[in-house]
């Protein structure tokens, strides 16, 4: 675009911020309730909401708590909830055989939703992380993060999540040619439908920190995950990725983390037109909640700008935290 302007006083773009109403009927972008995806953490008793002390206002909730959200989710008018597991260290193994148990927490809960609030779409996370003794997204043999074994691995993740009845799968892991091997394995057990938003462009980044924390991932971690996540000063590279993902069979495409990346957000909607979604992730989330606890800034305000900026950058949907708290607001007018 070419902006067109006379020289002033002809033009005083003032005029047009003068008041609320002439705000509102020339404002560009909005937020709607549409635009969200809830993360929430599952675990494993009844009754249980357990905290999470670096994501302030966030629990990791038992399945029957995971249901109620779910509900309370739908009704404040949000489309899809997505599932992550925590797993304390007693229970991570080096086989990660719980990532593919038809009785996991996830797959649990999975089932449990789809019964009591089938008004709402169910996402689910694909990465070895949050059942690998080691905190990696695929098998760890000597010291490297190997591709193709962790590839089969993922699949037979993906396809209990869906035989559970997830509606969109969501691959973590970066591993290559994960993307098609779900896609074939999907299409041969009649899941047609089942759709895949890669998390194509997944960035190295210091963002997950609270995340790790609440899957129980931190303690168990070891070393870092550069040679599989992207290194934050590469662009055109995930231009690559999401090329690579959307043309193995993926339906939506993700930019992770979000605020820092809002470059690569808006490149990928202008290259390839695809629902784009973007993770406004744990560190962004929990730097919001922070700073307005301690009364640096107003937590209300930073949330909803901090949301509306991903609607700027082009994407068609957020994964956050604050889905519930900005419905609500939202829903105040
Ligand atoms: N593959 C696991 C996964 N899926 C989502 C997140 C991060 C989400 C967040 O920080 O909110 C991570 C962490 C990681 O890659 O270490």
């Amino acid at each position: 675009m070419r902006p067109t302007l006379a020289p002033y006083p002809a033009t005083r773009l003032r005029r047009t911020r003068a008041t609320p109403q002439i705000r509102a009927l020339v404002r560009q972008n909005t937020l709607s309730v549409d635009d969200f995806i809830w993360p929430v953490f599952v675990r494993s008793g009844e009754g249980v909401m357990e905290p999470v002390p670096s994501m302030p206002g966030v629990y990791r909730r038992s399945v029957d708590k995971v249901v109620e959200a779910a509900r309370e989710a739908a009704d404040l008018g949000i489309k899809a909830i997505c599932l992550f597991p925590y797993t304390g260290i007693e229970d991570r193994t080096e086989d990660c055989t719980g990532a593919w148990d038809p009785e996991n927490n996830v797959n649990r809960a999975i089932r449990a939703i789809k019964d009591a609030v089938p008004d709402i779409a169910i996402m689910t996370d694909v990465a070895l992380d949050t059942y690998n003794i080691n905190g990696h997204d695929g098998f760890v043999e000597n010291g490297e993060i190997v591709n193709d074994r962790s590839v089969a691995a993922l699949v037979k993740m993906a396809l209990a999540q869906a035989d559970a009845g997830a509606d969109i799968i969501g691959p973590s892991d970066m591993m290559d040619g994960r993307i098609g091997a779900m896609r074939t394995a999907f299409e041969a057990a009649g899941h047609h439908n089942v759709m895949i938003l890669s998390y194509a462009a997944k960035y190295a980044s210091a963002f997950y920190g609270p995340f790790r924390d609440a899957v129980g991932a931190s303690a168990a971690l070891t070393g870092d995950k550069k040679t599989y996540q992207m290194d934050p000063g590469n662009a055109d590279e995930a231009m690559r990725l999401i090329e690579r993902d959307l043309a193995e069979g993926a339906d939506m495409v993700m930019v992770k983390p979000g605020m820092p990346y809002l470059d690569i957000c808006r490149r990928a909607r202008d290259t390839f037109g695809a629902p784009t979604f973007a993770y406004q992730v744990s560190g962004e989330f929990s730097m919001i909640q922070a700073a307005a606890q301690n009364g640096w800034i107003d937590g209300e305000k930073a949330m909803m700008e901090s949301l509306t900026a991903f609607k700027r950058a082009g994407c068609d949907g957020i994964l956050t935290y604050f889905a519930p708290a900005a419905a609500r607001l939202l829903a105040k007018g």
